[in-house]
């Protein structure tokens, strides 16, 4: 897998890929990886499939009896502290979570990494999973606060489609979501195939250069 998040200007960008891979088995290319637990808030998964599909289920459940005892949306801290501490609480126990949450509160944008070692991060810009060493390479080198939406969509999505062309655990397709002030949007669906010839377009020369 790979998924990154990051704030600039505009609000919170977050990206990831389709694949689930067991072993050098590819038990899936349309895993939905970004999980829309109310319209202003996002998590991503990453790590075991069966835990983030349980575990970010649960999160939806407890935000929304959040909202109905309090009159008001759960803020990001708040929602990323839920899972932190119910993961927490599985600790030692084998469940492999890496997860982001990121969304729009009052205090603005918000992004925390969430793992099921208990960790719990708030951060501007993250990359979890196993392509993210090569996210990490083409986020980190592109990354500006100013960047427009459009900039950041395309920056998310190169990040994604870089990382899955080196990592055989991330593929399929890259999916885009914006967070801004009035809730998250997804911006695009690509399969990285497609996107492969999109950045290498094929010309007389390419094919005698291609590998
Ligand atoms: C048994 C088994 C694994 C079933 C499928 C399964 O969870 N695959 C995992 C990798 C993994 C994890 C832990 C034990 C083994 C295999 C997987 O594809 N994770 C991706 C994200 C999820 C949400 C799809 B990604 O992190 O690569």
């Amino acid at each position: 897998t790979t998924t990154l998040a990051f704030i600039f200007k505009e609000g919170v960008m977050v990206a990831a890929d389709s694949r689930a891979s067991m072993g050098g088995y590819i038990s899936s290319q349309s895993v939905k990886k970004i999980i829309e637990i109310n319209p202003y808030m996002l998590g991503t998964m990453a790590g075991g499939a069966a835990d983030c599909q349980f575990w970010h289920r649960n999160l939806g459940v407890k935000c929304r009896r959040h909202e109905l005892a309090n009159k008001r949306r759960i803020s990001v801290a708040g929602a990323s502290k839920l899972l932190a501490n119910i993961l927490y609480s599985y600790r030692g126990m084998g469940l492999s979570v890496g997860t982001m949450i990121a969304g729009w509160d009052e205090t603005g944008p918000g992004l925390y990494y969430v793992d099921s070692e208990g960790g719990r991060l708030k951060g501007t810009r993250f990359s979890v999973g196993s392509g993210s060493p090569y996210a990490y390479g083409v986020l980190d080198n592109g990354y500006r606060y100013d960047l427009s939406v459009e900039e950041a969509a395309e920056l998310a999505r190169r990040a994604i489609y870089h990382a899955t062309f080196r990592d055989g655990a991330s593929g399929g397709v890259a999916s885009v979501y914006y967070v801004g002030p009035n809730g998250w949007k997804k911006l695009s669906g690509d399969d990285v195939g497609e996107l492969h010839y999109s950045y290498y377009p094929v010309t007389p020369t390419t094919v005698d250069q291609e590998m």
